[in-house]
């Protein structure tokens, strides 16, 4: 199976077209991938804090995530946003399935290295594939909020493009993330790609900044770990997930540069 993880920021929510979902089902019926969504919803959870005059902050773009924040995020992302983008998939006459990784454990998560500093945050230990399969056996397309899940029942904050990268890895998948930008940009123009080696030189340059660091380190774990295809695309953009799956260039790819191997030889 060509499994197809395609995550939708909550940048382009708003954004998304009826056409999108239709490409989507096509692609579905097409059968040369089988099409699963992840989806985040960053802007909806902090406006919806900012109504309850809960603060917001990020870490290397990751939520700093309270209990209180937590069930917001949960609320947001399981609830509202999950079901939103199920019933668009319903309009555009296909079949979704809308789950949260709490369920059945799909995703089950450790909390992350700086927990002192950032939460209730979660680093994904296992992802139980067979749930997604389950679904795609019956013709249904999964959608899936990034809420993770350990085996005392505590529940975890995960970002989007992070849960994402975990299940393209475990399914052997192509990764292709949606966002509201035209790929990675540098100086204002797109990267059509970009290597391992560059894409920590634009960190460190603090080129990529935000919520395209979380993008482009999942990028590169994909590539690392068995994903061999690895797009950013924009979501704005008519037929964008079509071409991708055509096999058209747009956005920016990723690929691993291997080191140099010095080939001398002292004469
Ligand atoms: N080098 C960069 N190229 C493109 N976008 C960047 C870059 N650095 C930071 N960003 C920001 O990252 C955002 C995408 O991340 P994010 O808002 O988390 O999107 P999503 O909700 O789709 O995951 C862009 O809208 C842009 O503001
Ligand atoms: C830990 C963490 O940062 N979780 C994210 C989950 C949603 C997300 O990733 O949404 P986008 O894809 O729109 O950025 C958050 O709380 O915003």
């Amino acid at each position: 199976m060509n499994y197809l993880v395609i995550k939708c920021g909550g940048s382009i929510f708003e954004q998304l077209s009826p056409s999108f979902f239709e490409e989507l089902v096509q692609i579905q019926k097409e059968k040369e991938f089988v099409p699963i969504i992840v989806h985040g919803g960053g802007p909806s959870i902090t406006k919806t804090l900012s109504s309850l005059e809960i603060e917001t902050k990020f870490v290397n773009g990751l939520r700093q995530t309270t209990p209180e924040v937590l069930d917001v995020v949960e609320m947001i992302l399981s609830g509202s946003l999950n079901k939103q983008i199920v019933r668009n998939i319903i309009k555009a006459g296909g079949k979704a399935i809308g789950i949260s990784g709490v369920d059945g454990m799909f995703l089950e998560a450790k909390p992350v290295q700086n927990a002192d500093e950032i939460g209730l945050v979660g680093e994904i230990t296992n992802v139980r594939t067979e749930i997604v399969k389950m679904i795609t056996d019956m013709d249904g397309i999964p959608v899936i909020s990034p809420i993770a899940v350990d085996l005392f029942g505590q529940h975890y904050n995960i970002n989007a493009d992070l849960a994402a990268a975990a299940i393209a890895k475990s399914l052997e998948g192509t990764i292709c993330l949606v966002t509201n930008v035209a790929g990675v940009l540098v100086d204002g123009e797109v990267q059509s790609s970009l290597s391992n080696k560059q894409v920590e030189q634009l960190i460190e340059s603090q080129q990529i900044t935000g919520g395209m660091i979380p993008k482009v380190h999942s990028a590169i774990d994909c590539l690392e770990n068995g994903v061999s295809n690895v797009v950013i695309i924009d979501g704005t953009t008519k037929q964008s997930l079509t071409r991708f799956t055509k096999g058209e260039h747009s956005g920016t790819f990723f690929y691993l540069e291997e080191e140099m191997i010095y080939s001398g030889h002292n004469s």
